[in-house]
């Protein structure tokens, strides 16, 4: 499926390799904008979609520390390692996720019938948007009754990872569009507290609850369901009432109907759908109740634009592309472990958490296809937060620290919300241009001298200097839109897609997050007596035995 090989085995990376052992301590950014002005023009490119929505962006990435031929190589890479045949076969629903037997298909949720993907399920796509459109128009307009014939004015989404984090962030990104008179609530964590406090503000009368989960047996999900469903009960008594104010979203019809949820409340997708890819499927119907389903729909259509342009542009247009070999030229050579996702948006201060999902568990693997254990990085620990809270926060080391910090700046150059003239706004992309460009740049000993004076002390002198040469990414567009987020969450996507290839490993499965889940059932089961506590190491029955000691029912 993939070339079998490791990624450290191609020619490419071998090259690679030699050029940074030779270049890197000679290669500055300032240097390669004083050598070439045109290199703005050579290192940006400007994403326009040629279906759905018009949504136009600009990346510029000149601000990275690679020359042309270095980029040819980075490219080269991508070529041995056969990323074009497997993106192809992952469109055409071949089953790349080998080692769960799936096809890996979140694009076909958004095909609106262009490309032609051959799978089961893929035809019942438009059926299950036709529902979600019935029931968020019926729901948004009033129409929907609860039990005592009011309209609903809350939705608790109760999902977690994947069932949780692509709706908690678009409908955070597009709040703008939301219908303010329905409260939004997620509910994730299985600690009692955040059910507790959600269903605080909410009514049973006029609450609708929506379960998501594409397995339906996430212990955190069943167990925050039951328990909203007795809060649920406690009120409405009959539990033919249920039907008024519970939905699932769910490949699992056999568990959702003996949760008691009719089939005709459940909102289905397909194994195809990895759950850090399902925003776009069933899970996002929380997202179509807030902003409305023609919203929704612009969404899937701006990542439908996305999907054709990394689908038929070539590697050195191809925008995922690009993000994906900067990634890795700082992720494999100069052995950054992190990456930052700064959005200047607030509406995105969600989005740095949906892709620590998204990219780490996808890309949080050390083994191949093939079964090798790899020798190399693979996926980087992926952070951030919205600028500019940031700056009076962990900048300081991005910009001092010893350790390099690949970065991606994104903003609107127009905003939902011009207070004060844009006064805000201004302020908020001054800090936008500033950033990227301090951390490119940095201020020299010299220039710290000249600032300060013939006085200043040698310690101070030296604690002012940036050193600079700290790569980042910019991407600005004209304003949010459903379409352009839809663009730029598939453009993300992509970019994991592409180096999941590169590296050789399975980006579609999550084999990491059993091990937990098996060892916490086994302790849930030894928590009542101290002597049933048996089979641990003495740290973690000293742990057990310390809060059987503390503990109050
Ligand atoms: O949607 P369900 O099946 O409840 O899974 C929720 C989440 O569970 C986790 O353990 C991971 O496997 C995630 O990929 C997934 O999104």
């Amino acid at each position: 499926m993939t070339t079998g090989k490791l990624a450290s085995d191609y020619e490419a990376w071998k090259k690679l390799q030699r050029i940074y052992d030779d270049q890197h301590a000679s290669l500055t950014m300032k240097d390669l904008f004083a050598q070439d002005p045109e290199r703005f023009s050579k290192f940006s490119r400007e994403y326009n979609s040629t279906s759905g929505p018009d949504v136009t962006f600009l990346l510029d990435y000149s601000k990275n520390l690679v020359t042309e031929p270095i980029f040819e190589e980075l490219l080269r890479l991508v070529r041995e390692a056969g990323v074009e045949q497997v993106r192809d076969k992952m469109f055409a629903g071949e089953h790349i996720n080998t080692s769960e037997d799936r096809a890996v298909l979140h694009v076909a949720l958004r095909n609106f019938d262009d490309f032609k993907i051959q799978e089961a399920g893929t035809d019942e796509v438009s059926g299950v948007l036709e529902h979600m459109k019935e029931f968020s128009d019926a729901v948004r307009s009033g129409e929907w009754k609860g039990y005592t014939g009011k309209a609903i004015k809350s939705i608790v989404n109760i999902g977690i990872g994947g069932s949780d984090l692509g709706p908690v962030m678009v409908t955070e990104a597009l709040k703008t569009y939301a219908k303010r008179d329905l409260d939004a609530h997620f509910v994730s964590n299985i600690d009692g507290t955040h059910l507790a406090e959600t269903l605080r503000s909410c009514d049973p009368e006029t609450t609708l609850f929506i379960i998501a989960s594409k397995t339906f047996t996430t212990q955190e999900t069943i167990t925050n369901a039951e328990s909203a469903r007795d809060w649920f009960l406690e009120a409405a008594k009959d539990k033919k009432h249920v039907a008024k104010h519970f939905v699932a979203l769910s490949t699992n019809t056999k568990a959702v109907t003996a949760f008691g949820i009719s089939q005709e409340n459940m909102f289905a997708f397909w194994d195809w759908v990895g759950g850090r890819y399902s925003l776009w499927s069933a899970i996002g119907l929380s997202i179509a109740l807030v902003i409305g389903f023609e919203h929704f729909e612009e969404l899937l259509k701006g990542a439908h634009g996305m999907d054709k342009h990394f689908k038929e542009t070539k590697l050195e247009e191809n925008l995922p592309v690009i993000l994906a070999v900067l990634g890795i030229w700082y992720n494999d050579f100069y052995g950054a472990q992190t990456h930052a996702l700064l959005p200047y948006d607030q509406y995105l201060h969600k989005f740095a958490d949906y892709f620590q999902q998204g990219d780490m568990e996808s890309n949080g693997k050390s083994v191949t296809k093939a079964g090798h254990r790899v020798g190399y990085q693979t996926g980087p620990i992926i952070w951030g937060a919205a600028g500019t809270n940031g700056q009076h926060s962990f900048y300081q080391l991005v910009h001092q620290g010893t350790k390099l910090i690949p970065a991606d700046f994104i903003a609107p150059a127009t905003t939902h919300n011009p207070i004060a003239s844009s006064k805000h706004h201004r302020i908020l992309l001054s800090n936008f241009f500033a950033q990227p460009e301090a951390l490119a740049f940095g201020k020299t000993e010299d220039e710290v001298r000249e600032e300060l004076g013939k006085k200043a002390e040698e310690v101070v002198v030296k604690s002012k200097v940036f050193e600079g040469n700290r790569p980042s990414n910019s991407i600005m567009f004209p304003v949010m839109t459903p379409g352009t987020l839809g663009a730029l969450i598939a453009l993300y996507e992509h970019k994991i897609f592409v180096q999941g290839v590169v590296w050789g490993i399975n980006s579609f499965d999550q084999m990491g997050v059993e091990l937990g889940k098996v060892l916490a059932k086994n302790i849930l089961s030894q928590l009542e007596k101290p002597e049933d506590v048996t089979g641990h190491d003495s740290s973690t029955t000293g742990l057990i035995h310390y809060y059987q000691k503390y503990r109050k029912e």
